[in-house]
């Protein structure tokens, strides 16, 4: 019987279709194994001291011996200075760096060889057309190196997401997150979740067909309910933190808000380090919502400055601050900033009293907002500090024309964008796509219809489906057009 029940175990894990077939087809750039050697330059652009051009495919071998003398392959993985000349016309082109990658042991899983040669212009081109005329080569598409590893298993679907994230990681936070998926945390949790489902669907079947059976395990269904509701735990508390991965890959919204002249523009132009904002000492200055993505404390945020919020004033600069309001709905993060000099005056007041006391009591739809005070013209007050006769939630003192109070500013805001996009140093992998979610919630929603199945059948087709979103968010099967997607954010060479 415990045979029985093992083989179960076994097909479940193979589930219904190979989980990853060695060839794709319809992906946009041609099939890995296909026949191809390609070659791009893989290092940027431009006048640099080494640029490294690579190859992948059968024909690497051959296109090391055409271009190096002598003609022989270096050996495996070992850098070894040769001499490249052009196959055609014997003419020399530098004297460059060769490494040979002989599959599988390779980025790609292919036959690869990496030309280490002299960054200049005349030298890379010299190198990519010599390497055009060997046969069997043609150029790279973009993505082209990584969509062979991850045909050949060498990546998995969430592992070239972290490498997209880590080539256009800008701060310190977005490198670490990448570095970590690229590490295959993320692949690891969803593949573990995945066996435990398979586990449960392997009791659920064995039950099917032999729940008749004397032999078979008691409480053989329990089990299968036990490992489901816990992975409803896990999975619930990963999609709690969804939106913070997202965050911390595309930036927190930002918004500096305020009355007129308070110092919105001029914080924000503190902060992005360049003259985003029109600063004047008219109220009333910005009308419109502007953007500029900015690296705060180590986290990218998009950082909005918004008209001065007021009442009475024309219909343009009306517009403006109802843009303002729509803005502010939308922040994971409120910068309110008042004239320290100024916190008596009407607009002030009615400031603190429509956005900053309402955010820390929760906002009119329930949810409440992070915010952080700023009174702002610390140097224009008196020596006893701001007004105390003003009843002001916990605040912080700057000046934007003499920068005192930016370094506490500046921590401030970095406790608050750890909170919103979660730290990448600890704590488990984040979902940094909404793909993830999508499919955590499309596992989750699934799970939910184990737990009503009015009969087993449905009730391990259920699971099949959960298990079939985990798998998905790892590249098995039915994944070919999100690829072109992700290939998408990929460069030539990579
Ligand atoms: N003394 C002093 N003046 C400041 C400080 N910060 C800004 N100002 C001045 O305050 C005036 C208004 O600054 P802005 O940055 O344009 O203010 P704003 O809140 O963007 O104004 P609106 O866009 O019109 O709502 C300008 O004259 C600034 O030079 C500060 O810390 N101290
Ligand atoms: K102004
Ligand atoms: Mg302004």
């Amino acid at each position: 019987m415990w045979r029985g029940l093992w083989t179960l175990v076994a097909r479940a894990a193979r589930g219904p279709r190979s989980p990853r077939p060695c060839t794709r087809q319809g992906s946009g750039a041609p099939a890995p194994g296909s026949g191809a050697t390609v070659f791009a330059l893989s290092s940027g652009q431009g006048r640099c001291g080494i640029a490294v051009i690579r190859t992948s495919g059968p024909a690497s071998g051959q296109a090391l011996r055409s271009l190096t003398a002598p003609r022989d392959l270096p050996p495996a993985r070992k850098a070894c200075l040769r001499l490249l000349s052009d196959p055609r016309s014997g003419e020399p082109l530098d004297r460059a760096l060769v490494l040979w990658f002989p599959g599988p042991q390779s980025f790609t899983g292919e036959d690869c060889a990496e030309f280490h040669v002299h960054g200049g212009p005349a030298v890379v081109s010299g190198v990519l057309q010599a390497l055009g005329s060997v046969p069997g080569l043609r150029p790279a598409e973009a993505g082209e190196f990584t969509r062979r590893a991850f045909a050949l298993g060498k990546l998995s679907l969430t592992e070239v997401e972290g490498l997209a994230d880590l080539i256009h990681a800008e701060t310190e936070a977005q490198r670490r997150q990448a570095l970590r998926q690229l590490d295959g945390e993320l692949s690891h949790l969803c593949r573990g979740w995945a066996e435990t489902l398979t586990k449960a669907l392997a009791h659920v079947e064995a039950y099917i067909d032999f729940g008749e059976d004397d032999n078979l395990e008691e409480g053989i269904l329990d089990r299968a309910d036990s490992e489901v509701r816990e992975l409803e735990v896990a999975l619930g508390a990963h999609l709690r933190d969804a939106r913070r991965g997202q965050r911390l890959r595309s930036g927190a919204h930002v918004v500096v808000a305020g009355p007129p002249n308070a110092g919105k523009s001029s914080l924000v132009n503190l902060l992005s380090r360049k003259p985003v904002s029109i600063v004047s000492p008219e109220p009333g200055t910005t009308r419109d919502v502007l953007e500029t993505p900015v690296d705060l404390a180590g986290f990218p945020a998009l950082l909005s400055d918004t008209a001065g919020v007021r009442e009475g004033v024309g219909p343009v600069e009306q517009e403006g601050v109802r843009r303002a309001q729509k803005r502010l709905e939308q922040a994971d993060l409120i910068l309110a900033v008042l004239d320290a000099s100024d916190l008596a005056s009407p607009s002030s007041c009615n400031f603190l009293d429509t956005v900053v006391m309402p955010a820390g009591a929760g906002s009119p739809n329930g949810r409440s907002q992070r915010l952080l005070l700023v009174l702002n013209k610390s140097d224009l007050l008196p020596a006893g500090g701001p007004d105390p006769s003003a009843d002001l939630p916990p605040y912080l003192l700057l000046s934007c024309l003499t920068g005192e109070g930016l370094d506490g500013l500046l921590e401030a805001l970095r406790k608050e964008l750890a909170a919103l996009c979660g730290d990448p140093s600890t704590g488990p992998p984040l979902l940094t796509r909404a793909r993830h979610q999508h499919h955590l919630q499309g596992c989750l929603d699934a799970l939910g219809h184990y737990k009503q199945a009015k009969d087993l059948a449905l009730a391990a087709e259920a699971l099949r489906v959960a298990r079939g979103h985990l798998t998905r968010i790892t590249g098995g099967g039915g994944t070919e057009e999100i690829l072109d997607i992700i290939f998408q954010d990929f460069c030539v060479g990579k």
